[in-house]
């Protein structure tokens, strides 16, 4: 045999031993992953049918109830203070591990939070229970602090308009006042947590870059912020663009930093919420009954009903620690007082509203 022939022989047993193991790696991944039928081409064509990827979701996913904060902020109806305490201790009564209870901002721009510093020295504390209040400044994280937290979140954007029509400045201006309660809460052992809105869009300029999400929740991890939430402030992101933004943060962050947020405007949330979990988040805020959104976003619906996301965990097997039928009395106990629907399905079909 020439050694032509020889190395042209070497080469095909290779290509043949490769073509083997390719073979066997896709059986084993139509095994895996319940692949119903298999046709092998005659050269490299392959077709695979009724595959379906078991994506892998986190065992547990911590849930933070954003309802007494971003729901009532928004909403046109008086709360009384001793209604707010009772339905923050009925939500950690069901089991959350985090109600952020209310917001240390001008009573001027949020008048129905005013109330913020009654609210968290009324509430009963449970162990292990986290009760974050938003802080925009120092001044707000100092009457935080007299009033008792153990807990905050600071507030930027990714969207200049944004910022500007939510905290009033820019959003370098912003990073040097979030700098000071960062500062400040340092010295008293204060964790912060830090949340970027308009991730997927933005009320007056539209799309927004993930680049821009991606320096902000960077920036702003790096200040000290324990974990990033991802705001969809307007509830405009899809499954595409929420992986897209997710892929962009994640370049910089890693995702047992990083939250999601997302708000129900376009019906979008479970399956983004879906979308960030299968790319390793599990950490998600939501609101009981679907209360919410923010005064400086007009026409941006509620968040995610909470009520929704623990039955879809659920059915995934995913544990939270929230109970299902007290969560919803929790949602119907407010409904009631702001004479509101309950903008949750599964507390609908539960309760036949
Ligand atoms: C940020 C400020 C305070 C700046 O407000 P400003 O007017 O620029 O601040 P200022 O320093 O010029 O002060 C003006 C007045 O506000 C007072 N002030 C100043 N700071 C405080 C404070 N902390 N608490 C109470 N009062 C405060 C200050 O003392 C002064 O009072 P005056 O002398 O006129 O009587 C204002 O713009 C504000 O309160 N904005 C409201 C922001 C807000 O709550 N937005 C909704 C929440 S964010 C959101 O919903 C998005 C999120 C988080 O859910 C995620 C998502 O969905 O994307």
């Amino acid at each position: 045999m020439s050694r032509r022939q020889a190395s042209r022989r070497s080469f095909t047993m290779a290509t043949l031993a490769c073509r083997v193991n390719v073979i066997s790696a896709l059986k084993t991944f139509c095994r895996n992953y319940g692949a119903s039928a298999v046709s092998f081409g005659k050269s490299q064509y392959v077709e695979i049918r009724g595959a379906h990827v078991r994506p892998e979701y986190p065992k547990q996913v911590k849930i933070v109830e954003v309802g007494p904060r971003d729901g009532l902020q928004n909403e046109k109806v008086h709360v009384p203070t001793n209604v707010k305490i009772e339905f923050i201790n009925r939500l950690s009564q069901a089991g959350h591990q985090s109600v952020e209870v209310t917001s240390f901002v001008s009573p001027k721009w949020v008048p129905q939070l005013a109330d913020h510093a009654e609210v968290l020295r009324g509430i009963h504390r449970v162990k292990n229970v986290s009760y974050p209040v938003l802080t925009p400044n120092l001044k707000g994280f100092e009457a935080a602090v007299a009033a008792g937290c153990e807990e905050v979140a600071i507030f930027g954007a990714a969207s200049e308009s944004f910022s500007q029509k939510n905290i009033n400045c820019s959003i370098a201006e912003s990073l040097t006042r979030f700098q000071d309660v960062m500062t400040a809460a340092d010295k008293l052992g204060i964790p912060v947590r830090g949340y970027v809105s308009c991730v997927c869009g933005c009320p007056y300029e539209g799309l927004v870059d993930p680049k821009a999400v991606a320096k902000v929740a960077y920036t702003m991890y790096q200040m000290g912020c324990y974990e990033i939430s991802l705001g969809d402030t307007i509830g405009v992101g899809t499954p595409g663009s929420m992986r897209r933004m997710l892929e962009e943060v994640m370049n910089l962050l890693p995702p047992d930093v990083l939250a999601v947020h997302c708000h129900d405007t376009y019906g979008q949330a479970l399956p983004n919420i879906l979308t960030a979990l299968q790319m390793g988040i599990s950490v998600v805020d939501a609101s009981v009954a679907g209360l919410g959104g923010c005064p400086y976003a007009q026409g941006a619906s509620g968040n995610v009903a909470t009520e929704d996301v623990v039955y879809m965990l659920n059915g995934l097997q995913i544990e939270t620690g929230v109970d299902l039928d007290r969560l919803i009395d929790a949602g119907n106990y407010i409904c009631k007082v702001l004479n509101r629907p309950n903008f949750s399905k599964v507390s609908c079909a539960k309760t036949k509203c």
